[in-house]
């Protein structure tokens, strides 16, 4: 078995593991930790100064964003979600959430925004971009959920290295940190990862 082959199977084990571990969580658990992940970032500056925002509708077992995506609506800040783009396969872009929003579902049976161009934003122009994390690591290493769609849509932006970059936020709950994540060449470190219990900036 090739290196490769082996830090992927490494990857997937762990994915499991954790995929396990927060789906376990009960709704009064997931519904306290989405409270104190709003007590966690919703008085930082990365936030407060934030006009651009993407979170993600948690599925899975994922912590909440829903009290910080209200918030930022409330604020007048525009909002964006993940969609999954028609074609070509793997590519995912950050689409405006609306108040008359029409909804569709992905291949992965997740409820996003029905596919809408004009509405869609480069990544590159958010200033905050928030990412659903099965796993995390104080280096700020992170394990998604294996089909590499935050990886593509950042890797052009890291290849061309934009002036302009959004502040990359991991959010988890607590129980998914490990001591190492096994990284890929084309991870992209994120800069902190906000949990239920903790604001963990990464070196
Ligand atoms: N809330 C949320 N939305 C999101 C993401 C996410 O991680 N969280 N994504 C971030 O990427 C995209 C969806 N990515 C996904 C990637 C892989 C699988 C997946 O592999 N699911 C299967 C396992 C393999 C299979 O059978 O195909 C599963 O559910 O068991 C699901 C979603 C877009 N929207
Ligand atoms: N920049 C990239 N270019 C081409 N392929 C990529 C890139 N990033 C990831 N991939 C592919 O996607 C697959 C899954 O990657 P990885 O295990 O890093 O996903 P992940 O980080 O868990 O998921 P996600 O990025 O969706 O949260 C890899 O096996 C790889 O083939």
């Amino acid at each position: 078995m090739s290196q490769q082959d082996e830090l992927n199977q490494q990857r997937a084990l762990l994915r499991k593991q954790l995929r396990r571990k927060r789906n376990s969580l009960s709704p009064q658990q997931q519904h306290a930790a989405a409270q104190s992940l709003y007590r966690q970032l919703a008085q930082q500056l990365v936030f407060r100064r934030a006009q651009h925002l993407a979170f993600y509708l948690a599925c899975d077992g994922e912590i909440s964003p829903h009290l910080l995506l209200e918030a930022a609506l409330n604020q007048g800040k525009q909002v964006y979600l993940p969609v999954i783009a028609p074609w070509p396969k793997y590519k995912m872009v950050f689409q405006q959430l609306l108040p008359d929003e029409l909804w569709e579902t992905n291949s992965y049976a997740i409820t996003q925004p029905r596919w809408n161009p004009q509405r869609q934003r480069p990544i590159w122009t958010l200033d905050l971009l928030c990412m659903p994390l099965v796993g995390f690591d104080r280096a700020g290493n992170r394990l998604g959920m294996g089909g590499g769609y935050y990886d593509r849509a950042l890797a052009p932006l890291i290849a061309h290295e934009h002036i302009k970059m959004p502040t990359l936020l991991g959010l988890a709950h607590a129980c998914q940190e490990v001591e190492q994540i096994p990284t890929q060449s084309w991870d992209i470190a994120l800069q902190a990862v906000v949990t239920d219990s903790a604001y963990l900036l990464l070196s």
